[in-house]
């Protein structure tokens, strides 16, 4: 599994799929951006504005990463805490803005370090969980992704092999 944090990661990944490609590996669903920076800032701010724990605050970030390009689903948030309507459209804006307001505040003396460190973490002990067989392990990634129109976009994904029925073959890439 390889697990991309460098940005700008809608570049990265690409890239790294094609050359892996390039080289007779053709299997994209290994090679995984870690977004999750924006999931857990989403998190904290909605727990921020209602006072609660954000360790239970939860809802996707999808589509890319940076900027206008993430997309917060604020009404799949559990629990279902009630915003004023204007609320919804500002912190989407908050969201989108966060990494770059870090990135400047640092003024060419690196980046959001010790959320990417925390971040990182966080995604690759979910990697190592569904390698050890955990299952119901669900993560927001920017990767390979058949859907939408996007060749590569982020949502929610369950992680691991895919789910037997019948008629089902494992193939070598479906972890
Ligand atoms: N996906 C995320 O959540 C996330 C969050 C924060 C930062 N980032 C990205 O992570 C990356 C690292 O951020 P940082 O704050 O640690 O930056 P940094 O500038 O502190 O460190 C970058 C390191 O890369 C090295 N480097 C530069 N060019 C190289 C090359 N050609 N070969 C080998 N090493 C090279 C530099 O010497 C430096 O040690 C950046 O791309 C940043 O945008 C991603
Ligand atoms: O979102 C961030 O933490 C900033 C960003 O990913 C970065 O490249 O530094």
């Amino acid at each position: 599994m390889i697990c991309i944090m460098a940005n700008a990661v809608n570049s990265t990944i690409p890239i790294t799929v094609e050359v892996f490609k390039k080289h007779g590996v053709d299997n994209p669903k290994k090679i995984l951006a870690v977004t999750t920076q924006n999931v857990i800032r989403a998190n904290a701010f909605v727990a921020e504005l209602k006072g609660l724990d954000p360790a239970p605050v939860n809802f996707p970030i999808i589509g890319g990463y940076g900027g206008k390009r993430i997309l917060p689903v604020i009404s799949q948030r559990t629990p279902k805490v009630d915003f004023p309507l204007d609320q919804p459209t500002a912190l989407t804006g908050r969201i989108q803005d966060a990494g770059t307001e870090v990135v400047q505040a640092k003024a060419g003396a690196g980046s959001a370090t010790l959320s990417m460190a925390y971040t990182g973490t966080r995604f690759v002990f979910s990697i190592v969980d569904m390698l050890n067989s955990k299952k119901g392990i669900i993560e927001c990634s920017f990767v390979k992704s058949p859907e939408t129109d996007c060749t590569y976009f982020s949502t929610l994904f369950l992680l691991g092999k895919r789910v037997e029925e019948p008629g089902y073959r494992p193939r070598e890439d479906d972890r």
